[in-house]
């Protein structure tokens, strides 16, 4: 395909998104009738699509429309290309520019529109970032990296960097966690590699890492993971030490590749339905990774930002509460309730933790850190809540 066909389809597929198709459905739907496409046509379209759904405001703005020829015409004029050279009417490409479309544009408004945020959020997210709140706006504009766990239980990193570059994968440490590494190059082939499918590595972002390297697990404790999703955490605690491991959440489906997951990292996870949790506490520490609204992985999940809305925030706000109301009571005396978000805004971080405080005596906030995405991680908070001995 030429750059221009590449354009072309992204358009199309911005407009089913745009219309209300999830990204990675009218992506699906595309590649499907596109047999034409090589991968590095469907990379490249996957590029154009989640980039202007990233910044959907502004480029709306600069390309005078919220459309998929819209979007596509506000990159170039941000990105410096000459439109005509994509938009040429010629052969698989989009049609010419209108006169209309030539006029049309204009730089977007400073604050929440130049920095792809919805207005209604704009003030709580400039509030819960502080001087940070631009810098980290504009890193959600762009690409998330893409970050390694490197699993102690199979190897070291060092053997894991030197594995991956046989298999023409680059990577480096990050600094956020000691088994993270970031991926320079390659990205496209790790789910290829011998390294990734016989464990040795995972996909998963570095401040992930970090929430689990936090937790003070040391060998024996019984620990759950209380909204286990995927498993990318509990796998992470399982190889950090010898635990008792267990794993639940509300949507058990969500579970459903972690045994073989578990078994391919060389663990062993016993899956609780809600109905064995109380049979099966106390826990030494139970690990809440809470729904949230996803603001600190909105590089990762861009649709996020524009379904997110007022009453769907009160609304997951409202579950975390009652998810730690209902996992406090699984914990041990003396034991820790550990709290987790991608979210990098305050009513999910530190508001949730202060109002858990106030309404349950005998518990004590005995640490809690925020990872910025400016940092190039994921934005995410954790904060561990220490029951008291004996329970008041
Ligand atoms: C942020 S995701 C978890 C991601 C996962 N820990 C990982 O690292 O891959 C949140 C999970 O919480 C689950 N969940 C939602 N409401 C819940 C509830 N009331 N109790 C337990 N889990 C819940 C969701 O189904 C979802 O899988």
């Amino acid at each position: 395909m030429t750059p221009a066909a590449r354009v072309a389809a992204a358009i199309d597929i911005l407009d089913e998104v745009l219309a209300g198709k999830p990204v990675e459905q009218a992506l699906t739907g595309w590649a499907r009738h596109s047999r034409f496409a090589g991968s590095k046509d469907r990379a490249a379209v996957r590029d154009h699509v989640f980039d202007a759904v990233r910044a959907r405001r502004s480029l709306a703005a600069l390309g005078g429309g919220e459309t998929g020829r819209g979007l596509m015409l506000g990159a170039c004029r941000r990105d410096g290309t000459d439109p005509d050279l994509l938009f040429s009417g010629v052969a698989y490409g989009p049609p010419a520019l209108t006169p209309e479309e030539r006029a049309a544009g204009r730089d977007p408004e400073p604050g929440a529109e130049a920095l792809d945020i919805a207005d209604w959020l704009w003030p709580a997210f400039r509030d819960s970032l502080g001087d940070s709140n631009e810098a980290a706006a504009r890193a959600l504009q762009t690409r998330a990296p893409v970050h390694l766990r490197v699993n102690l239980g199979k190897g070291g990193v060092d053997g894991a960097v030197a594995a991956l570059a046989e298999e023409g994968i680059e990577t480096r440490p990050h600094p956020a966690a000691d088994t993270a590494l970031e991926v320079v190059t390659g990205a496209r082939r790790i789910r290829n590699s011998v390294a990734y499918r016989d464990g040795l590595v995972e996909l998963q972002d570095a401040a992930s890492q970090a929430v689990v390297a936090a937790l003070p697990l040391t060998d024996g404790m019984r620990v759950l993971d209380y909204c286990a999703g995927g498993g990318g955490k509990t796998l992470a605690i399982g190889a950090r030490a010898e635990v008792a491991l267990f794993a639940h959440d509300a949507l058990p489906h969500r579970m459903q590749d972690l045994p073989e997951r578990a078994a391919r990292a060389g663990l062993k996870v016993d899956i609780l339905e809600p109905e064995d949790l109380e049979g099966a506490a106390p826990f030494d520490l139970v690990l809440c990774d809470v729904p949230c609204s996803g603001s600190g992985a909105w590089r990762r999940a861009p649709e996020g930002k524009w379904r997110l809305t007022p009453q769907a925030l009160d609304e997951v706000i409202q579950t975390q509460a009652e998810i730690l109301d209902r996992a406090a009571t699984l914990v041990a005396p003396g034991g820790v309730l550990a709290y987790a978000t991608c979210s990098v805004l305050a009513r999910e971080n530190g508001d949730q933790i202060a109002a858990f405080l106030a309404r349950h005596s005998g518990w004590h906030n005995s640490w809690q850190h925020a990872w910025s995405v400016v940092a190039g991680t994921d934005g995410f908070f954790s904060a561990q809540l220490t029951r008291d001995p004996t329970p008041s």
